[in-house]
């Protein structure tokens, strides 16, 4: 079976001796270096307070890096810093003794005699009484950078302990107080210094910079000839199931992805800058690859993990009670067990994200994509987007014995929860045999395949361009959607017009979310609207509004905010560029109708009001982007919906304002708007004319009967109705509670429900409140304010 060879693989991957270590240390003595610093002179060694003052005066507070700022912020990190343009190294023995440790970090970190180290001073860094610096992870400043070497200077000090972790283990490393101490881990290790409790810590931190030194020779005597026999057999063999049910499969697996143990940036994956013992499997799977006729990459993996796990703490249902109490007979039980004090349970550890105390069950469910793999030609990378099914995956550590990057507790909700999710980041070596090549990078959605397409095309290999195409067509299904799938997007589109072949052309396109398209396709836009005609581009334009962009979380506003730009280029365009900006309008302006027409139904003010108003950009933009008839069909439609739409239409005519008049004026959605602002202006004006709410009239609008047309709904409503009933003290059992309680949230009502917690059945106190008013207030004001504006901004056409 697969399963036999790939657990083989990771078996013969696992040996002992190639297991390299994630941090190590090294003492010497201290006679070997000479260290002077500008404005200081040369240190003695050990360093003493006098000397450490002194260092101080010519040290600036440090920074630390987070995503691309530089930060200072000694909640963070409290040290002095003096940067490395200012201290000179040298003594007799310096450069032998650093080449000699540098050796046996390579040695102790599992790197291959292939590779030397270099180390290149970062900073001189001093801590005093209380100084720390929390967990981090150093940015990899260099693409060749692997690690971090800290070599403390003899002092006499307590605490400042420099603490390294990786995969769960941890090591704590004191220096030493007469020698020089070389600490070495790996650039994705998490790593701290304590603070220190007495004297002073100085260090000087290096960045480790892994370089080759001379080309890996054939074998190096491990089981590479074995393992090349079990890729044989993996690639042979038909692809195992998960689970045993269905249809077995008859097709043996594309590929073979074989995840690493250590962290790697885009920058920093690289055959020859592994890590401990990834760079040793890796080696060895590409001898075996070599062997077994496949093709071998370095890829980036994300990896999602869905477990059945228990928290140590007691849950809460939604109002705050626990889920027990209403069969609770315990009468000791009053009040002690419900309500969290923020109402929220689990707050403090969702921000802080640490699940580590859950106990784990069941792995229910994991997902691995691969996002980003290094050509085969090893000339970089590229963005890539392609999921691994289980039958395809090996690995010798499993996830679970590494630390996510993110977890996530979901509680009971009825069908499913009790599950955490756990994300990590891992590199694979990922083969296929060299045959299926072709096949094996274009489903991973890589430009690289499209651009081979387009060298037959332009090489007048029309039917070799077209077979190839054409065997994408079961797997060419998902290619992403937004900013980062355009340059994958054009490629299709230049292939897509050169393939002249409708059918083709069209499964080439589909699988883009709408957010792909930008103005710099618009030529290809048209030119392959003129070539298929406009039935096929509106085909094609109506699978792109597909669920593509809502999977990949692509920004459709920004993309509407683009829209017009490109109508207009499509417009201008040689070819049939109509025949594509048509259907683009329309379908946005159905997209966002939908939108519309759900935040229409939402009855809790604020929230609906949020929803409109985030629509009203949007909605403009998809005026500005069509055409007469449509836009005249938009603006019908939209004064077709009820007045609550206004909350919508005023941004819109807001967005439509900020626009200069010359831009404005004589467009078709100039029209457009004009009819909705004379719209607005109608509906407003009969609002404000209506007459005041009585100061003695407390009737609501009725909730409606529920689905289930319980008996509670009516009698809710018989309240609600009332004029003059305030407060209705309503004796009811918890499941019957919440059912009013839920009835009174999603109408947004406003009405108070509490529960007295007294008697059996508890009793549910609904209380009207003063907003019943101050609402309507406010609903009035607004529209005053609104009409004022309208006048100025908007006058209305004279008929
Ligand atoms: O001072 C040390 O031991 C380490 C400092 C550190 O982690 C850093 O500079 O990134
Ligand atoms: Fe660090």
């Amino acid at each position: 079976m697969g399963h036999g060879a790939r657990r083989r693989l990771a078996e013969l991957l696992d040996q002992e001796e190639q297991r390299g270590d994630f941090s190590t240390r090294f003492e010497l003595s201290a006679h070997a270096l000479r260290i002077q610093v500008d404005g200081v002179g040369e240190l003695p060694l050990p360093v003493r307070a006098p000397v450490a003052k002194k260092l101080i005066a010519q040290a600036r507070q440090a920074r630390f890096g987070r995503g691309e700022q530089t930060l200072s912020d000694t909640r963070v990190r409290d040290t002095w810093e003096i940067t490395p343009d200012r201290v000179t190294l040298g003594g007799p023995d310096w450069d032998r003794t650093l080449s000699g440790v540098l050796d046996g970090v390579r040695h102790a970190l599992g790197l291959p005699p292939t590779t030397a180290l270099r180390a290149e001073p970062h900073a001189l860094l001093v801590y005093g009484k209380g100084q720390f610096f929390l967990p981090h992870q150093d940015s990899e400043k260099d693409d060749s950078m692997v690690g971090t070497l800290v070599v403390s200077l003899p002092s006499h000090h307590s605490g400042g302990e420099l603490v390294v972790e990786h995969a769960g283990r941890s090591v704590t490393h004191r220096a030493s107080r007469e020698q020089l101490t070389f600490v070495a881990f790996y650039a994705d290790c998490r790593h701290e210094v304590r603070p220190v409790t007495a004297g002073y810590r100085v260090t000087l931190t290096m960045n480790l910079l892994a370089e080759r030194v001379r080309p890996a020779d054939g074998n190096d005597g491990g089981p590479v000839a074995d393992l090349a026999h079990r890729l044989t057999e993996h690639f042979a063999q038909p692809a195992e199931q998960r689970y045993g049910y269905g249809r077995p499969e008859t097709t043996p697996p594309n590929r073979l992805v074989y995840l690493l143990d250590h962290e790697y940036s885009r920058r920093g994956l690289d055959w020859d800058r592994l890590k401990g013992a990834d760079a040793t499997r890796a080696a060895r799977l590409r001898q075996a690859a070599g062997q077994a006729g496949c093709e071998a990459v370095l890829a980036l993996a994300e990896v999602k993990e869905t477990w059945d796990a228990v928290p140590p703490y007691d849950r809460y249902d939604y109002y705050g009670e626990t889920e027990h109490f209403d069969e609770c007979e315990d009468d000791e039980c009053e009040g002690e067990c419900r309500l969290d004090p923020d109402g929220e349970p689990g707050a403090e550890r969702r921000r802080t994200g640490d699940f580590s105390d859950y106990e784990l069950g069941d792995l229910i469910d994991d997902e691995i994509t691969l996002g980003w793999w290094t050509r085969p030609d090893a000339t970089g990378g590229e963005q890539i987007s392609l999921p691994v099914p289980y039958a395809e995956v090996c690995a010798t550590t499993e996830n679970k014995d590494l630390t996510p990057y993110q977890s996530e507790y979901e509680g009971y909700m009825g069908n499913y929860g009790n599950t955490l999710d756990r994300w990590y980041r891992r590199a694979a070596v990922v083969l296929w045999p060299r045959q299926r090549s072709f096949a094996a990078r274009a489903e991973a959605g890589s430009e690289q395949a499209l651009r081979e397409l387009q060298g037959h095309l332009d090489a007048g290999e029309l039917h070799r361009a077209r077979t190839l195409a054409q065997s994408l067509a079961p797997f060419w299904k998902h290619q992403g959607s937004g900013e980062a799938a355009a340059p994958l997007f054009a490629a299709a589109l230049r292939v897509a017009v050169g393939l002249r072949d409708a059918d083709t052309a069209a499964m080439l396109l589909a699988p883009f979310g709408v957010e792909t398209l930008a103005e710099e396709h618009a030529p290809d836009l048209a030119a392959a609207a003129a070539q298929y005609g406009w039935r096929w581009a509106r085909n094609t334009v109506s699978t792109w509004f597909g669920p593509v962009g809502a999977r990949t979380g692509a920004d459709r506003t920004a993309w509407l905010a683009s829209l017009p730009g490109l109508c207009a280029a499509l417009r201008t365009s040689d070819g049939d560029g109509d025949a594509v900006a048509a259907p683009l309008a329309e379908g946005a302006w159905q997209a966002t109708r939908q939108q519309l027409t759900g935040w229409l139904d939402v009855g809790r003010e604020a929230e609906r009001r949020a929803g409109m108003e985030r629509l009203g950009a949007p909605l403009a933009h998809v005026l500005q982007a069509a055409d007469g008839g449509t836009a005249d069909t938009i603006a019908t439609a939209l004064r077709g919906l009820p007045d609550t739409v206004l909350e919508c239409l005023l941004p819109v005519l807001r967005t439509a304002a900020r626009r200069p008049a010359t831009a404005r004026n004589g467009t078709h959605a100039a029209r457009a708007f004009q009819a909705l602002a004379d719209h607005c202006e109608t509906v407003l004006t009969t609002s404000v004319a209506r007459p005041v709410r009585a100061a003695d009239d407390w009737s609501l609008a009725p909730a409606g009967a529920c689905r289930s047309g319980c008996d509670l709904c009516p009698d809710l409503d018989a309240f609600l109705n009332s004029r003059t009933r305030r407060v209705m003290e309503w004796p009811l059992a918890q499941a019957r509670r919440r059912h009013v309680h839920s009835r009174i949230d999603l109408a947004g009502l406003p009405v108070s429900h509490t529960t007295r917690r007294q008697g059996r059945p508890y009793t549910l106190v609904l209380t009207k409140t003063d907003a019943v008013f101050t609402r309507e207030q406010a609903t009035r004001d607004r529209a005053e304010a609104d009409l004022v504006w309208l006048r100025k901004n908007w006058p209305r056409t004279p008929r």
